[in-house]
């Protein structure tokens, strides 16, 4: 029987155990290329649920180890933009290996001397066959073209090789290190807690989900990548307006467009003073604001609270997962069939993928 997107997110717990477990191998390229200089600036090549796996990643990388990432839209940076001379290492993301900007975008980077690596879970792909160097996310593709399994994977292989890049300029200790390793292995064990937490708040605010016509998701730092792949994920499945934005991006501009049919998600590692004002402001003018947190139950029966304590950067790989399932349950109860393909001749058409 054909896997479903439900499938793919129970799926998940074991898959980035494996991804801890194996990462020493499938990312030994990260490894060999790092002996050969020292890497303080990064651009990563990706779109769509990549580019948002990368929007989690950045600021492991960035606040936490002062090392510098770029991340770009494939197009435009073929099109119009120019790679920064201080870069020491691209890596382009592409799940499918199959996105042709993505691809076009690995060229030019190679037409000018540089290598690039690949971060993709098909490592027979043209994405892949074009890198220099193939890391492979390691959780073979999905059939299930809205990926899942595939986003969270993404996002703990760009978190390890933070970590590996933070080793190779002794920038983290091996205690330290090995403290990030076992925090990441709860995390990646705390997956079906989350998913029983969320399917009781999905029961709970059924109906409500059910005839909501426009969401938004509202995170900050690490937690904008996943307001973004809410957007994505929802557009992708629930297909009615949704949309992801960064805290304070909201609060300039966003915010003008709420009215009583919005239901508002904010999206927090712990509480958080400028996420509960916007919270409190906007509540009286929405039809529902909800809140999905790592910090303890609190008697709001609008918080899904997983009570899971995390550092900053390591959050999305819990928080994503509400959102997956909300996408996933409320495309089901809205009878959309996720196995059957709509616009089938857009990627003939448009070239989007090859
Ligand atoms: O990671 P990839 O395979 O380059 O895909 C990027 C995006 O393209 C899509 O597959 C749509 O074509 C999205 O679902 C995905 O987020």
């Amino acid at each position: 029987m054909m896997s479903t997107m439900l499938d793919y997110i129970e799926q998940e717990s074991e898959a980035l155990t494996v991804i801890l477990q194996e990462y020493q191998q499938k990312l030994a390229p990260v490894k060999a290329y790092l002996e050969t200089r020292p890497v303080n600036k990064i651009m990563i090549l990706a779109t769509g649920s990549s580019y948002n796996a990368a929007l989690c990643a950045r600021y492991y990388f960035e606040e936490h180890f002062g090392i510098l990432v770029d991340i770009k839209e494939p197009y435009n940076f073929t099109y119009y933009e120019r790679v920064d001379p201080a870069t020491d290492m691209v890596i382009a993301v592409t799940q499918s290996g199959k996105s042709s900007s993505t691809l076009a975008a690995m060229k030019k980077v190679q037409a000018l001397s540089i290598p690039v690596f690949c971060l993709t879970s098909s490592p027979a792909s043209p994405a892949a066959k074009q890198a220099d160097g193939i890391l492979d996310i390691n959780t073979g593709l999905e059939s299930v073209g809205y990926v899942t399994r595939g986003f969270s994977a993404t996002v703990l292989n760009l978190l390890l090789i933070a970590l590996m890049v933070a080793e190779n300029r002794g920038l983290v200790t091996q205690a330290e290190r090995a403290e990030s390793l076992a925090s990441l292995k709860d995390a990646a064990q705390a997956i079906p807690g989350v998913i029983d937490k969320t399917n009781a708040f999905i029961i709970r605010h059924r109906q409500h989900f059910i005839q909501a016509s426009r969401f938004v998701a509202i995170g900050y730092g690490a937690l904008t990548g996943v307001a973004k792949e809410c957007e994505t994920k929802f557009t992708e499945t629930v297909r009615l307006p949704s949309g992801g934005f960064e805290l304070e991006a909201y609060m300039h501009g966003p915010y003008l467009e709420a009215n009583a049919s919005h239901t508002l998600f904010f999206i927090e590692d712990r509480p958080h003073a400028r996420s509960a004002a916007l919270r409190d402001y906007m509540r009286p003018a929405v039809d529902a604001v909800f809140t999905v947190t790592l910090a303890a139950e609190n008697n709001d029966e609008n918080t899904l609270a997983l009570d899971f304590p995390l550092t900053h950067n390591f959050a999305p790989l819990l928080l994503i997962v509400p959102f997956q399932l909300l996408a996933f349950n409320i495309s089901a109860a809205k009878g959309i069939d996720l196995s059957v393909r709509i616009f089938d001749d857009f990627d003939k058409v448009l070239k989007s993928k090859i």
